[in-house]
Order: C-alpha cells, then sequence, then structure tokens
C-alpha cells in the first residue's frame, strides 16, 4: 500500500515537471519567432515581464550579438529593466525615447479579439504605459493562455492597481456594482499585500461576466477614484504568438479587426 503511494507520487512529480518543460518549451518557441519576426536594426523595442519575456529577452540577446543589430530597450517593470541591464542590452526610458516601435510582452489569457487579461506578475501599469506609447504590441504566449473569452482558462482574476488607502472601497464598489469579487493579493514570501512597482495594492476581480464588453468594463473601473489601471489591454494587441504543443506557433490576429495590420 505505501510502496503503492510512494509510486503515484513520484509518477504524479515526474507528469508536472514534464507538463512545466512543455509549456517552458512552448513560451520560448513564441518568444523567439515573435522577436526574430518583429526585432530589427534600429528600433526602439518596449521589454515585456514575467516568465515569457525573459525568453524574448534571451534572443534579443542572441540577435544582438550575432548579427549586429542596434536596438534601445525600454523595460515595463523593475524586472524588465534588471533583465535588460543583466543581457547588457542597451537601456532607454520614455523622456529620452517616448515613441516605441515594438513592445513584446506576454500575457495570462488572450481572448479572440486578443483583449489581454495581463498582471500575474503585478507589473501591467507600467506594461500598459509602455504598450500604449508602442506602434505595435506582440503578445507572446504560451498555448495555455489562448482562449475564445476571457476567464475561460485563466481563474485568478482580472488584476486593479489600487491606491492603498482605497483598497476596501473600491472592493466594495466593484463587488456591488458590477459582481464577483475582488480580492486583496497577498504576497508569497512576504506577510501582507503585494507592493506593486508603483508601490501600490493589487486587487484580483474573479467571477466576472465572461460575456462582457471588455472597452465599457475597463472605462468603468477607471471612474473609481483610487484604481490607477487595470489588467485589461483592450484593441491594444496587433498579433500574439502562442507556442504549441505540438511544436508549432499559432500566430493570430484580432477577430474583429477593422483594419489589415502589417504584422
Ligand atoms: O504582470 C505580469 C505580466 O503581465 C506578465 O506579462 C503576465 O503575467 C504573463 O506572465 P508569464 O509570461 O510569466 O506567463
Amino acid at each position: 500500500m505505501v510502496n503503492n503511494l510512494v509510486h503515484l507520487y513520484r509518477q504524479f512529480g515526474v507528469t508536472c515537471r514534464s507538463i512545466m518543460a512543455g509549456l517552458q518549451e512552448a513560451k520560448k518557441l513564441a518568444a523567439y519567432k515573435a522577436v526574430d519576426d518583429h526585432v530589427q536594426d534600429n528600433l526602439i523595442v518596449g521589454v515585456g515581464s514575467g516568465s515569457t519575456a525573459v525568453l524574448a529577452v534571451e534572443r534579443m540577446m542572441e540577435r544582438v550579438r550575432n548579427e549586429h543589430l542596434n536596438i534601445k530597450c525600454i523595460p515595463t517593470s523593475f524586472q524588465a529593466r534588471q533583465l535588460i541591464i543583466q543581457s547588457q542590452l542597451p537601456l532607454t526610458n520614455l523622456e529620452i525615447n517616448p515613441e516605441i516601435d515594438v513592445t513584446i510582452d506576454g500575457a495570462d489569457e488572450v481572448d479572440e479579439n486578443l483583449t489581454c487579461i495581463k498582471g500575474g506578475g503585478a507589473c501591467f501599469l507600467q506594461e500598459k504605459i509602455v504598450a500604449y506609447n508602442s506602434k505595435k504590441l506582440v503578445i507572446i504566449a504560451d498555448y495555455t493562455k489562448d482562449s475564445v473569452k476571457l476567464g475561460q482558462q485563466w481563474k485568478k482574476g482580472i488584476p486593479l492597481e489600487v491606491d492603498p488607502m482605497a483598497y476596501y472601497t473600491v472592493k466594495t464598489k466593484i463587488e456591488k456594482t458590477m459582481g464577483g469579487e475582488a480580492e486583496l493579493r497577498i504576497g508569497k514570501m512576504k506577510a501582507g499585500p503585494v507592493i506593486t512597482d508603483g508601490g501600490n495594492f493589487i486587487l484580483d476581480w474573479k467571477d466576472f461576466n465572461p460575456e462582457s464588453n471588455w472597452e465599457e468594463v475597463n472605462m468603468e473601473l477607471l471612474k473609481i477614484p483610487g484604481l490607477f489601471e487595470t489588467g485589461l489591454f483592450v484593441d491594444m494587441a496587433v498579433v500574439a504568438y502562442f507556442g504549441m504543443s505540438d511544436g508549432t506557433v499559432k500566430v493570430r490576429t484580432p477577430k474583429n479587426a477593422k483594419d489589415s495590420c502589417d504584422c
């Protein structure tokens, strides 16, 4: 009996490790192809945050070394800034280079119109500023982020960055008027709430209506005093690259796109 349990436990461990390795490979496929397709000489590049963005930086570093590309990078978080510095890529900022050619960033979920939920790593405020000032936002992710509707696969909610003094009033307002539950994000290796790069708290809004008009929801949320930004990226991404489990990369543009994009 005990031997059987130990065997099952080990098997479970092996299965989990192979799924994680598969996801990592899928992220890498998407990141590498997006960098190869969109990063060229003399561009200002927005560098996203999260585990998939790390792989994009890895590829940029390879290409800068091998092809002597001349690019300048704008970070979307403290993590991205560290990555750029450690990879010895040229670092710039929005004062020196307010117009970004392309930003390559991860996402937690992407729907059929390329509306994204971002902020699983709490970096979405700077990510949205950089994306807004970019000519092109390119999303990179593994196949588990590829959805028709938001909330289909990502169950951790839509992140909302809030002023610490207003977290309770914002939470109550959302729950009363829009439904669902807005939970204060608590640190894993820290007692108390997660603090963002901007010194704020995060609410994760769960059990939202998946049929929502996300543009309207985003505007409604931003009217609440103390709510600084949402992790909803509506009409921002022009193309998404998903690494698939069979080793291919699926490239998607928004289903509702009015114009064809040169992506
Ligand atoms: O706050 C974090 C960012 O929005 C990330 O880009 C997003 O959470 C995706 O991260 P990952 O590539 O690790 O799945």
